[in-house]
């Protein structure tokens, strides 16, 4: 069997060919440090988790994600809270890391910071201004993009549809530009910002030029696969694209991979549109593990609907595939099982075949997890049995057998189950729990974010907890 792999700049699937024998080198965008990770962000960073654990069954993996942590946003929430850009996103990087974490994504070798990135940031702009596809202009630095003849070739967008459809597009430097689509390598530094110092003057690197530069140091000129969401497409991957091909005159990626969204309504969750539920409000509610399988039962390029419904199902299926996982633990002992054992691909069975054609195929977990069901929903049948007649219908060995191929698939699938997890289910909330919902209602509604408001206050209502809303803006509850 032969990976394929959806490369979006080719549109179609190819098989995975890494560029040196038995190494892939991989680099996903990683996260503008400003406020809590959302349900889409969990998405993205569980999905490019699987892929990752997938190709460490074949290959060894060098997976590099940057974090964003000098940007216009994170200068915006630092001023709102009178506190240093550097301290709103060591706020953000902690909690990206506690939120991750929780839901078994593994640690990247490394994350690079664009603070820390600037000596090779700058050097990589000087090359593009020496080849003539960069200007300075009165202290900003500019990407001339009419420069790069394959400009668009990612996304599929030509500059002169795009500015037929752009009329009237003003940002507040945009009379600096030679060309409206020319971008922003070097920014010029406004009063009271952080900045470096550089050939053009004091300033900070634009948002592209970051990872262009990341790429290079940490996985070198010419990788293997570069991974983020849809939205990444245009203008980051391309203009990424720009800068490292025009300065190193080699693809920056051979495979480009791109996560659908979650959507809410029809919408792309998204901090801006304020419709977002974060991960830790999710986990106050929700299993982590119901989260990712929620996120993995589609495949990565498809969208998904974020509905409670949608969840709740997914909290009944992990419970199936969690039983089916502690069965080693509850019952193995019986028959002399070493769970100890890691979970190993052991012998090639019907299932593990099946599962591992869907994830070659562009990585294929809605297919793949129907697998992981099947065995699952199987040694529950024995449990069961077990439990009334003290039997089961297959032998030890082949429930053996089963479990580990679960075990394998689950693997790589990133799930862990606890035996301790099971007693997370209190009967009622206590008046901590009742008084911290409460307050992260309020502070929902304070950011206008009514939708989560409205699911802590039904939550509550499934629990039989009444909110009272009073006039001075305190809430009480009987
Ligand atoms: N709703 C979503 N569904 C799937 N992936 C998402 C979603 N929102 C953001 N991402 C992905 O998460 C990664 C980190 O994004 P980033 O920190 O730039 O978030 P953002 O775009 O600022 O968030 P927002 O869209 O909420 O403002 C990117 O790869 C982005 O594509
Ligand atoms: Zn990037």
């Amino acid at each position: 069997m032969t990976l394929r792999i959806y490369n979006t700049i080719t549109r179609r699937k190819e098989d995975f060919i890494p560029l040196t024998s038995g190494i892939v080198r991989m680099y996903v965008c990683g996260v503008t440090v400003y406020d809590y990770c959302h349900l889409g962000h969990a998405r993205a960073y569980v999905v490019w988790d699987m892929v990752r654990r997938y190709l460490e069954t074949k290959y060894q993996v060098q997976f590099v994600q940057n974090i964003t942590d000098i940007d216009d946003k994170i200068l915006k929430r630092a001023q709102e809270q009178n506190t240093t850009m550097q301290a709103i996103a060591e706020q953000y990087i902690a909690a990206y890391d506690e939120d991750m974490a929780r839901l078994n994504i593994a640690k990247a070798n490394s994350y690079p910071r664009a603070t820390a990135t600037i000596p090779e940031i700058i050097e990589l702009i000087q090359q593009l201004i020496d080849r003539n596809y960069a200007y300075v202009s009165n202290g900003d630095v500019y990407y001339a993009v009419q420069k790069f003849p394959t400009y668009g070739k990612l996304s599929g967008r030509k500059l002169e549809d795009m500015q037929a459809g752009a009329s009237g597009r003003v940002d507040d430097r945009e009379e600096q530009k030679r060309y409206p689509f020319d971008f922003a390598l070097w920014k010029s530094a406004k009063p009271n910002e952080p900045f470096w110092v550089s050939p053009w003057g004091d300033g900070r690197p634009g948002w592209h030029i970051e990872c262009s530069a990341m790429v290079r140091s940490h996985l070198g000129e010419t990788i293997d696969i570069h991974a983020g969401g849809t939205d990444l497409q245009f203008p980051h991957h391309e203009n990424e694209i720009a800068q490292s091909e025009a300065a190193y005159k080699k693809p920056l990626a051979n495979y480009w991979m791109h996560n659908g969204f979650v959507n809410i309504d029809g919408e792309k969750m998204s901090k801006s549109l304020n419709n977002f539920q974060t991960i830790r409000d999710l986990l106050t509610f929700f299993d982590p593990m119901a989260i990712r399988l929620f996120v993995l039962q589609a495949q990565y390029r498809q969208p998904i609907d974020f509905t409670e419904e949608a969840i709740n199902a997914a909290t009944k299926g992990w419970e199936t595939i969690r039983e089916g996982m502690l069965f080693a633990s509850d019952f193995g002992a019986r028959w002399g099982w070493q769970q100890s054992d890691p979970p190993l691909r052991h012998e090639v069975s019907e299932a593990i075949a099946g599962f591992e054609e869907a994830m070659e195929d562009d990585f294929n977990t809605s297919v793949a997890i129907s697998y992981v069901f099947e065995l699952a929903k199987k040694l529950r049948a024995e449990r069961n049995s077990l439990s009334h007649t003290g039997e089961t219908a297959a032998s030890s060995e082949a429930l053996f057998r089963d479990w580990q191929a679960l075990s394998y698939m689950t693997n790589i699938l990133g799930f862990i189950a606890k035996i301790g997890d099971r007693a997370v289910k209190p009967e009622g909330l206590s008046e901590t729990e009742i008084t911290s919902l409460i307050q992260q209602r309020i502070e929902a509604k304070k950011t206008k974010n009514y939708q989560e408001g409205d699911r802590i206050r039904d939550y509550l209502k499934d629990k039989g907890i009444t909110l009272i809303d009073r006039k001075d803006g305190t809430t009480s509850w009987m």
